[in-house]
């Protein structure tokens, strides 16, 4: 039986809608059964596009034709907090032990993490690209897990809700670590509001927002920018460094377009709780209006400096101030019945210029615009459940949840560590020509394997793939133009007690005198580390695992401890 072929049309990236939709029963049938009897499938009108895989190779042939030396500071392995992330030598894996060295590099992206440090200089662009085509192979792998519930007549969350984090770094609720009451940081106790605040711990203060808040149309000026004008927004952050003029202006002209977030129901929250005085706006304008370098806002908690290159920079100076916002902000979030999903776009860089922006679901879509610009995505999963009512006011919800969502993220980020909590992979491979002369005995370009997670995504320009059917023979995968192949993985297996299958597949040399090099880039879904995998039919086929228990054991083997 050769690898079934279905039609995602119904459930393409360019729907957008899709996901509030049930799969159709033929789709999912078709995809079940590819899974069940083979294990893998191509999907064909998927909604990635050519050009998209086009580029992704393209990009990354570049970095693979550089010189070793040039290749090494990206080793895996030299990345503290992403084990996995990075480039991996030639003949350095043996994806089957008993084999010699596979001839392949790779180059792993496990990290989308802003502190990483990308390829550049041949590999112009390496970063932006990985990064925009881990988010795409994200979202259909989402779509696709979606699918593979419904036909096995699951929660259609099932598989979803244990994949939260791809892509995304860690965002731990470090509050929870820390002790009870009191604030540990500088500031005066006029600057502590409430009682019993959780206090945050010490990075907190050292971590630089600059937040601007603007109530009213107004328009800045400062002795070193361009004029700006801005529209009421909350979570705006003006960018210190002026090379970075003309992203901020056009940031804003978005926000436009978005719709604007107003901060006046955080104003009211804070009044209520007799917290703050003044709306915010005025706050901002009055600092504006000042000539002084530096103030201390009691009343909200907030410090503010102003410099001749930097606008204005708003610092979170205590661990209460910030357990009060997040309280806000969680408040205002859950009291709020919002049906749509809210995504933030968040550019951060170490010295914590960022820009915010907050939007509904189409913002996904705009996402992509903001390719060349290092932005990190946030995106919030947990959208709040429920329908407006035909008497609300879409904006005003929307402003209030947006706003919530927005604080909370700049919250968490100022707190973050810097770890991811999610193990999936984009694998980008490149696999040069090969003298057969020289060749080891029993070499292969990649191993008999199977993949560890729960599904793999993978894109070939070339033939060589090989997949094992159940009677224990291989057979030759072909190229299908515009289809991606999709394979079970061992983890999903497991959780669906054997009824998909893991498959062992590999990659054969080329024919002898066949000079011709083969490229595939592998999207490796992983669940969340943290995501206790059973199995799905409620058995105890196989004891319970979390995924990130089992991914490093499975990449253990693989490399050997370290
Ligand atoms: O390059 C290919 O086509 C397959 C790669 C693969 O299976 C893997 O890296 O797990
Ligand atoms: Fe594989």
């Amino acid at each position: 039986m050769s690898i079934p072929v279905v039609d995602f049309g119904a459930y393409s990236l360019d729907r957008k809608d899709v996901l509030l939709d049930e799969p159709t029963h033929s789709l999912s049938q078709e995809l079940r059964k590819a899974f069940v009897d083979v294990g893998f499938v191509f999907l064909t009108n998927t909604g990635v596009t050519q050009e998209e895989v086009d580029r992704a190779m393209e990009v990354s042939k570049k970095f693979f034709l550089q010189p070793d030396e040039l290749k090494r500071p990206f080793r895996r392995g030299n990345f503290a907090n992403s084990p996995n992330h990075g480039w991996v030598s030639l003949e350095t894996e043996s994806l089957n032990p008993r084999r010699p060295g596979d001839l392949k590099e790779a180059f792993n992206s496990s990290s989308l993490h802003p502190d990483i440090k990308w390829p550049s200089g041949a590999a112009l662009g390496f970063q932006e690209i990985q990064t925009s085509f881990f988010l795409r192979c994200k979202e259909l792998s989402l779509r696709v897990l979606r699918v593979m519930a419904h036909s096995l007549g699951l929660d259609p969350e099932v598989f979803l809700s244990a994949h939260r984090f791809i892509g995304c770094e860690v965002v731990r609720d470090v509050y929870a670590q820390v002790p009870e009451a009191g604030d540990h940081f500088h500031g005066s106790p006029s600057d502590v509001q409430g009682r019993g605040e959780v206090s945050a711990p010490s990075e907190v203060h050292d971590h630089l927002l600059g937040l601007l808040h603007v109530d009213k149309e107004v328009v800045l000026s400062a002795p070193t920018l361009q004029l700006f004008h801005l529209l009421p927004v909350v979570g705006l952050v003006v960018v210190s460094d002026p090379s970075h003029h003309s992203c901020v202006i056009r940031e804003t002209s978005r926000i436009r377009q978005l719709g604007c977030i107003a901060e006046q129901s955080c104003v009211s929250r804070v009044n209520r709780r007799g917290l703050s005085t003044q709306p915010w706006g005025e706050l901002v304008l009055r600092v504006m209006e000042e000539e002084e370098t530096s103030w201390i806002l009691t009343d909200c908690g907030l410090s503010v400096r102003k410099s001749r290159t930097q606008l204005h920079r708003v610092k979170l100076i205590s661990p209460s101030v910030v357990s009060f916002w997040t309280r806000v902000c969680e408040e205002m979030a859950s009291s709020v019945d919002l049906f749509l999903p809210i995504c933030i776009l968040v550019r951060v860089h170490s010295d914590v210029d960022a820009v915010l922006d907050v939007g509904h679901d189409q913002s996904l879509e705009a996402l992509h615009d903001y390719r060349g610009e290092g932005y990190r995505p946030i995106v919030i999963q947990a959208c709040h459940c429920g329908r407006f009512g035909d008497g609300d006011d879409h904006v005003a919800v929307f402003r209030q949840v947006g706003t919530a969502a927005c604080w909370r993220e700049v919250l968490k980020m100022s707190v973050s560590t810097s770890a991811d909590e999610n193990g999936t992979t984009l694998r980008s491979l490149y696999y040069p020509p090969v003298n057969s002369e020289k060749a080891k005995e029993g070499q292969l370009r990649c191993g008999e394997h199977s993949d560890y997670g729960s599904i793999t995504l993978l894109f070939q320009n070339n033939e060589g793939l090989q997949v094992r059917r159940r009677s224990g023979e291989f057979i030759c995968v072909p190229t299908i133009p515009g289809a991606i192949l999709i394979n079970i993985a061992d983890l999903m297996q497991r959780w669906t007690a054997d009824v998909f299958v893991s498959v062992l597949h590999r990659v054969l040399l080329p024919p002898a005198g066949d000079s011709s090099t083969r490229q595939s880039l592998a999207f490796f879904v992983h669940p969340d580390d943290e995501a206790l995998i059973t199995c799905c039919d409620g058995s105890n086929k196989y004891p319970p695992v979390t995924a990130g228990a089992y991914l490093i054991k499975r990449l253990s083997d693989t490399y050997g401890q370290g």
